[in-house]
């Protein structure tokens, strides 16, 4: 197989498609009638197609020309099935783009899109393969197409990464993707902007061998007008409208004019003056038409003729009649006449006697290419795309697989652990050293200078004793926030508490209150006072204790009548991180997981990957399946992360069955993946998307029960955060772990079951929004 750029056309097509291309019977090209497109719902529907039609011979090439945001992309895309008609019909080669067996979307045609639509990651043969695959073409032909075109369009070294490329290269490239594998419809949008002359000379020249020698037919919309005279076809559109349809040469000669630039504005001017004279006569009443000659006057007008209005020549030409559709439907022998409507057309093909714009449904032509709904080669590719995408985006890999486990770290090291240093002033009027009353250390059954002996089994690490003369300045250093709290004894605190056991039920209120140790505590943050009043109580009981033990008596007889026994689940004093652990790890499970699917779907969206990716017949299904390999192994490496570094380094109990927990940790990361897919099918725009999933994730991460027991919330809160998707999980989790309740358990088949719910929820709602946008956006 040899291309020779230069010299004449070699141009040899794969055998893939030669079967389809020599069947005569499939004459016909593109077919458009009184097409009509709305965007919005509402008040914010905006028509954009209107009674639109159009003619595309097979085999020609058909220039589309109009001013920007009077509609050609909106129209290319209902050719190539990616966006529907709110009504009207549409034909490619007999059949409706998006029907089963009209091969469009897929490989029968070759779309360029405006933006540049390609992987930056992916070098120029990487690209060519990457749709090769998608294409199921062989290495040997993409290699070839890739030496050829490399020739044609002057593309730069074929191992150049694509985002390393200039604007200009990057064009060209995009416009080998929609060559190179010899699809019978092309549909170019501005393929020569940014080519240098010689090169945009070359380009056209193999546009036009392409049709004469290879019958493809070529859709090419272009801002260089004078550059469509090699067109076969051209189409002047404005607000949604084709002007006119004709050859160059019959529009130069039709309009006496010298550039089809001048043609252009001719018609332009003509539909400027209709339009006006309309808007004046479809004005009602008085008020009506003064309020529309004002806004003409004050020159109220479609973008397109404010581009050029000041070069208008306004002498009137009428706009030739727009075709109008009227189809004859012929299946097996009876011959119906049909007015425009939609058309059912399953095993029937439309043709066009274009002179007469008349369509004529024939029986089937069955060299139709279909799509079929699932493709190995399809979805091989898309895997090794988003593996590509991962491995060769280093902050993107760490970001993605290290993220979690750090976040486990970082919680099991900052958070839940005990409090330590906390300073307290310690006031102790039972010392006067001149009175010889000072601490001693004694162990025996002495009673005296309790006050020390108490402090002693106080623990060192969690409260440190700052010693102070008096009670105020105790109180200033408090307020001051050098300490968290005074700790007061009285003078006589030894013999007061003598005599207060002596007494028991008779003791009075002055011996009670000099044999107290007083404390006064800074409240401010309740974690700090809770562990210093706990230290306190703790200390007291293990100083009586060590008291009576000492003298003989039964330890626990002066202590609280309350006793805990061993737990039934759990540690005696449980760990915060474990309460808070099975939260933390399935929030940032499920919020990964949603971050990373709205990433890559709302920037292959924006950037046209995706148009480009379905337009080559890759189907949504394939789209997330891919995704979702991805997306699992990405969760097999983070959950293994997780739990090693929770179950092994840190030692957060795990009671329970461990595959169960893996199974339920993976379930949340689909279920955030589920989510992500919703939003980006949902969002235009990043901004919008990530508001929704920072806002849908602090609601989970307040209503779920994963900072605090849900017990603590006002019962109307409770119901509500059942809704949550990880609200049972969570739970679950902690049952399983804390717990080790199985499967058995409803609190535990619960998380997996509202799981999968919620999976098969957003997924579904996802391919409901992808429908109804392909309508309304
Ligand atoms: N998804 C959408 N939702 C709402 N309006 C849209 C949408 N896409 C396009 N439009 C609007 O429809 C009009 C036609 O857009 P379209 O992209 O088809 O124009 P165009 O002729 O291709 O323009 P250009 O040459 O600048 O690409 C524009 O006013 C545009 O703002």
């Amino acid at each position: 197989m040899t291309k020779d750029v230069e010299g004449p056309a070699v141009f040899v097509s794969s055998d893939q498609f030669d079967s389809e291309r020599n069947n005569d019977t499939c004459a016909d090209g593109v077919l458009v009638r009184k097409a009509n497109k709305i965007y919005g719902v509402g008040n914010s529907r905006c028509a954009i197609l209107e009674e639109l039609n159009m003619t595309v011979k097979k085999g020609t090439i058909y220039g589309l020309l109009g001013a920007s945001g009077c509609g050609k992309t909106t129209l290319l895309n209902c050719l190539i099935g990616r966006r529907k008609l709110n009504s009207g019909n549409i034909l490619v080669f007999g059949y409706e783009p998006s029907s089963e067996e009209s091969g469009i979307p897929g490989p029968r045609v070759g779309y360029m899109p405006q933006e540049i639509a390609l992987y930056g990651y992916f070098t120029i043969k990487e690209t060519l393969h990457y749709f090769g695959r998608i294409y199921n073409l062989k290495a040997d032909f993409v290699n070839a197409q890739l030496e050829f075109l490399t020739k044609l369009l002057d593309l730069p070294p074929s191992d150049r990464y694509v985002k390393t490329l200039s604007g200009g290269q990057q064009r060209r490239v995009s416009f080998a993707v929609a060559l190179f594998h010899e699809p019978e419809l092309l549909i170019l949008e501005e393929p020569t902007v940014g080519v240098d002359p010689l090169l945009r000379q070359s380009i056209w020249d193999h546009l036009v061998r392409l049709s004469v020698d290879h019958g493809r037919t070529v859709i090419v919309t272009t801002h260089y007008i004078e550059e469509a005279r090699q067109a076969n076809t051209i189409g002047l559109m404005r607000s949604g409208r084709l002007l006119t349809e004709d050859s160059p040469e019959n529009l130069l000669q039709k309009y006496a004019l010298f550039s089809l630039e001048d043609v252009f504005l001719r018609l332009c001017t003509q539909d400027f003056s209709n339009s006006q004279a309309e808007t004046v006569s479809n004005a009602e009443t008085v008020g009506e038409i003064a309020f529309a000659v004002q806004q003409l006057s004050a020159g109220i007008v479609n973008d397109a003729f404010e581009r050029s209005a000041s070069q208008l020549d306004v002498s009137g030409t009428p706009i030739p009649p727009i075709c109008v559709s009227k189809v004859v439907l012929n299946q097996g022998s009876g011959i119906t006449n049909v007015k425009s409507g939609k058309i059912k057309k399953m095993g029937f093909k439309l043709s066009v006697k274009c002179d007469e714009s008349e369509p004529v449904i024939h029986q089937t032509c069955n060299t139709q290419s279909t799509t079929r709904f699932f493709s190995r080669h399809r979805l091989g590719a898309l895997i090794q795309k988003n593996f590509l995408h991962m491995f060769r985006n280093v902050g993107l890999f760490l970001f993605v697989f290290l993220l979690p486990a750090n976040q486990v770290i970082l919680s099991c090291l900052s958070l839940g652990g005990d409090l330590t240093s906390l300073k307290l002033a310690i006031v102790n009027d039972e010392l006067d050293p001149t009175q010889d009353r000072v601490c001693n250390y004694t162990t025996s059954c002495t009673y005296s200078m309790f006050s020390c002996r108490y402090l002693r089994f106080i623990d060192n690490t969690t409260i440190i004793q700052v010693p102070f003369r008096s009670v105020e300045k105790a109180l200033d250093a408090t307020k001051r926030g050098k300490v968290w709290g005074v700790v007061h004894f009285g003078q006589d605190f030894t013999d007061e508490l003598m005599v207060r056991r002596a007494d028991g039920i008779y003791a009075d209120n002055e011996t009670i209150r000099a044999s107290r140790v007083a404390i006064t505590l800074d409240e401010s943050n309740k974690q700090v006072s809770l562990t210093i009043k706990r230290q306190l109580i703790d200390a007291f009981g293990d100083f009586s204790k060590d008291i009576l033990a000492a003298c003989s008596y039964q330890p626990m007889a002066q202590s609280v009548p309350v006793t805990f026994l061993d737990p039934i689940y759990g540690e005696g004093k449980p760990p915060f991180t474990d309460y808070m652990i099975p939260g933390l790890i399935l929030a940032i499970i499920y919020f990964l997981a949603l971050a990373l699917t709205t990433g890559v779907f709302l920037t292959e969206r924006k950037s046209g990957l995706f148009d480009r990716s379905l337009v080559a017949g890759v189907q949504m299904t394939e789209y997330m399946v891919a995704h979702l390999v991805n997306q699992l192994i990405v969760l097999v490496g983070q959950t293994f992360f997780v739990y090693l570094f929770a179950l092994i380094v840190f030692n957060t109990a795990c009671h329970g069955n461990f595959a169960l927990v893996v199974f339920l940790t993976l379930l949340q990361g689909l279920c955030g993946m589920s989510f992500g897919l919703l939003v980006s099918v949902l969002c235009d725009e990043e901004t919008s998307a990530i508001q929704i999933t920072l806002g849908s994730n602090y609601t989970n991460l307040l209503l779920a029960g994963m900072l605090w027991p849900m017990e603590a919330m006002p019962t109307y809160l409770r119901y509500l955060s059942n809704l949550t998707p990880q609200t049972y999980a969570i739970q679950a989790l902690r049952n399983i772990l804390g717990r080790g309740w199985g499967i058995e358990r409803r609190e535990v088949y619960m998380g997996i079951v509202t799981s999968l719910c919620w999976i098969f929820g957003l997924l579904c709602l996802s391919l409901i929004v992808v429908r109804v946008r392909k309508y309304t956006g």
